[in-house]
């Protein structure tokens, strides 16, 4: 029996600024960390509650250096990145999507998420669930399976800025992980992202319109900024997608943060005037069948 998805209630906080920190990286993990630091900062400054960094921004997106870059997370003091996040979070009250980092547990590597509260405390940790393997002959070839061990869980976590729903990068072509985000009452989805110079031009911006519209709530996006150096070369642009699938903010490829207000009550006025959930026939979905369609 198909689960009712839980009916959409209005945040306690409705109306706030995220703030979408686009990152350059560089091979030096402290000047790393400091861009991100002086980043969250001017955030706070700008009046950001919930700050969102990119995938992979304290290391290289490159299989040489994850590993090298790794931390692990239950070796706090041997975890700089984990330290200046849980401070940063705490000292300036607000809420961190902490983008993705490589993590080091048990001898594996893993693609990691962290978020932080305004207390400093780790609320929540989702590892990439769909590892990024690509190999389009004579444009790019990259193999994240390689190096990471794909997560198993998806991850809903209750904020002071509302209920988030996380995904990292490549997690965002998964229709069925934002559809189940949706059913749990999710109000935006975050992913950290680092799509590439063959990927971003045609597919960045489509599915993340697509994520937003089909379950009509907010999807932010942050990406690194583009490297001209490494043999990864980042697309870019930071994006905040309301519920109707409209761009409220974007950036382009350079170094910047991206400040924006989302309005939670955006999502009560586009499901009440357009309600897909009444409207869905899971009667009929479910009684398809393959052979039925194809004899
Ligand atoms: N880092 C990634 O997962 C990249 C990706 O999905 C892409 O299309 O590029």
């Amino acid at each position: 029996m198909a689960v009712a998805p839980i009916p959409f209630q209005l945040p306690n906080i409705t109306k706030f600024k995220i703030a979408l920190c686009q990152l350059s990286v560089t091979s030096d993990k402290n000047q790393n960390l400091d861009r991100a630091s002086r980043s969250i900062r001017f955030s706070v400054e700008q009046g950001a509650k919930l700050v969102v960094l990119p995938e992979m921004w304290n290391c290289p997106y490159s299989s040489d250096y994850f590993a090298k870059y790794a931390e692990d997370f239950d070796n706090r003091d041997a975890s700089p990145t984990w330290s200046m996040l849980s401070e940063a979070a705490c000292c300036h009250g607000i809420t961190i999507i902490g983008g993705s980092l490589p993590e080091w547990d048990h001898g594996r590597l893993y693609n990691t998420c962290c978020i932080f509260g305004p207390d400093g405390k780790l609320k929540a940790k989702h590892r990439k669930i769909h590892l990024f393997d690509i190999d389009i002959p004579g444009e790019i070839s990259f193999k994240e399976s390689d190096t990471f061990t794909a997560g198993d869980q998806p991850t809903i976590v209750d904020t002071e800025v509302g209920r988030i729903g996380i995904g990292i990068c490549h997690d965002i072509r998964f229709p069925e992980l934002a559809a189940l985000y949706r059913k749990r009452g999710v109000d935006i989805i975050c992913y950290p992202g680092a799509f590439n110079m063959s990927t971003g031009e045609l597919l960045w911006e489509l599915v993340q319109r697509a994520r937003a519209v089909d379950n009509q709530l907010f999807v932010a996006t942050c990406s690194p900024s583009r490297n001209s150096t490494g043999s990864y070369t980042i697309w870019g642009h930071s994006t905040l997608v309301g519920p109707s699938g409209e761009i409220i903010v974007t950036s382009g490829h350079e170094e910047t943060t991206v400040i924006a207000e989302i309005d939670y009550s955006n999502i009560q006025l586009q499901r009440k005037s357009l309600p897909l959930d009444d409207q869905k026939r899971e009667d009929i979905y479910k009684f398809i069948d393959v052979h039925e369609l194809n004899p």
